[in-house]
């Protein structure tokens, strides 16, 4: 029998729901499972009802479903398009979406990204470098500059030799933090710009200065002599042809770039801070690890053209990626049209929404799935619909690749040259935006590292 019905869920007011899936995503989203199983729906204030998916077959529905059907584009920009606007990868959908990640896509392929491997290496480690040698400090910032630096450097294709750099960093920063930070582009109703120093006034402000600097970048990238050879994103954005023979403007160019800013930077910083922590808190794989990459380690140097073949280094970051969800959920998707999923008949405007966390937490996909095992990776690919990291279909993440690279060089790079320790003996998860953070930016201190030895006494 068909009903037009949606799965069960709170009967708590949406603001109620909001204010405990703020507080606490992890215990909300453990008590809709327990109470309704693996598909119910959730809903926040201003927006609309979502149903929550956490089982392979019903992800399987969402992420190959037709794309007319189910827009992506659409919930992304219900939070998102203060910052990007309704004209970028992100927020597009059908086929002037499909038109636009085709260009976008382009320097984000293999072969293009494995270019960036030396420069994020030199770039880690010099940033490693300036960590404090004694006492404690808190290792997310650090992550947060190694990412801004690698972006700021492989996407804008700058560096600190840049004029007005610091100033340029600072706003990019920001504005990535307030992509995945705001309750504001969470809650329409809370977007009142009443001057430089109400809340939505000071990110309306921000976001200008921020394009101001990145226009005058586009500008003078045009009519560099070295446009045709360099390698950074936006010179490839700006050289890209789609197959209809259009170029970029201006305009989607700064869209898509700042798109890429919020997707691609503090999703990577949040990501590096928890393999950290699962290579501190685990100290044999931290050392089966080491010993993994000690071949392609001399003099100082590593040989990072070898690293994305090295397996246990890949099953590592897996499995922390796995463990350790950045979001509790992710990948919404507006359904044009009503929709078949399981007994439910969805009604149009619903919207669905994955949850990695209780997907990859599902005892009946990974054996005892509070152990980090990196070797349920080792040699068996997470498969699409099971390991949801990246989401899935026509909207995986189009960062996919450059950001496992990352992650290897960094870490990589993180296990070579520190002998990081944990400096509180507790690590709890806690929300920060759209975002699951260790508290208090994960405290560590630096401990011996036989590396570090070698290379002081050569
Ligand atoms: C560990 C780091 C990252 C994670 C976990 C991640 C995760 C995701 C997820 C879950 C989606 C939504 C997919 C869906 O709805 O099916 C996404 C989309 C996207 N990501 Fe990433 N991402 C990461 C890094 C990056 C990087 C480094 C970039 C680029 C610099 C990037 C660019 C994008 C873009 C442009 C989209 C939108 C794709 C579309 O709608 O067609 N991401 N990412």
């Amino acid at each position: 029998m068909t009903r037009h019905e949606l799965p069960p869920g709170l009967s708590a007011s949406a603001a109620a729901q909001g204010f405990r899936f703020f507080q606490n995503p992890l215990s909300f989203l453990d008590q809709c499972v327990e109470q309704f199983g693996d598909l119910f729906t959730i809903q926040f204030p201003g927006s609309r009802k979502q149903v929550c998916l956490s089982n392979p077959e019903d992800l399987k529905e969402m992420y190959t479903g037709s794309p007319d059907l189910l827009h992506a584009g659409e919930a992304a920009g219900s939070v998102f398009s203060p910052l990007t606007g309704w004209n970028c990868t992100l927020t597009l959908d059908g086929e002037a979406h499909a038109r636009r990640r085709e260009l976008v896509q382009a320097p984000f392929r293999g072969g293009h990204v494995e270019r960036h491997a030396g420069a994020m290496y030199a770039i880690a480690t010099a940033a490693i470098e300036r960590w404090p040698r004694t006492g404690r400090f808190p290792l997310q910032p650090q992550m947060q500059d190694i990412a801004l630096r690698i972006i700021f450097r492989t996407v804008l294709g700058l560096d600190d030799t840049a004029p007005g750099h610091a100033r340029f960093l600072k706003l990019i920063s920001q504005v990535a933090s307030l992509g995945m930070g705001s309750k504001m582009l969470l809650i329409p109703a809370l977007r009142w710009d009443l001057g430089p120093l109400s809340p939505w006034g000071r990110i309306v402000r921000i976001v200008r200065d921020t394009d101001a600097l990145l226009f005058a970048e586009i500008a003078r990238k045009r009519t560099d002599p070295n446009l045709a050879t360099a390698e950074d994103v936006l010179s490839l954005l700006i050289r890209g042809e789609g197959k209809d023979g259009l170029r970029l403007t201006d305009q989607e160019i700064r869209d898509e770039t700042v798109a890429l800013l919020i997707a691609g930077l503090e999703t990577t910083a949040v990501a590096l801070t928890w393999v950290a922590e699962r290579l501190m808190a685990l100290p044999d794989v931290r050392e089966r690890l080491r010993a993994e990459l000690e071949p392609l380690h001399s003099n100082g140097e590593l040989d990072v053209s070898r690293l994305t073949a090295l397996p246990y280094l890949d099953a590592v970051l897996k499995e922390s990626l796995r463990s350790r969800s950045l979001s509790p959920i992710c990948g919404g998707r507006v359904l044009k049209a009503p929709m078949r999923l399981r007994e439910y008949e969805l009604p149009a405007d619903t919207v669905l929404i994955n949850s990695p966390y209780l997907l990859h937490r599902r005892r009946d996909l990974y054996s005892e799935p509070d152990d980090f095992r990196p070797e349920r990776f080792l040699g068996s690919p997470p498969s699409a619909h099971k390991w949801t990291t990246f989401g899935g279909g026509n909207r995986r993440c189009l960062g996919q690749k450059f950001a496992l690279l990352e992650l290897k060089v960094v870490t990589s790079a993180m296990v070579l040259q520190t002998g990081l320790e944990l400096a509180t003996p507790r690590v709890v998860p806690k929300a920060d935006g759209i975002h699951l953070v260790p508290a208090s930016g994960l405290p560590v201190r630096r401990g011996t590292c036989p590396y570090a030895k070698a290379a002081a006494a050569s």
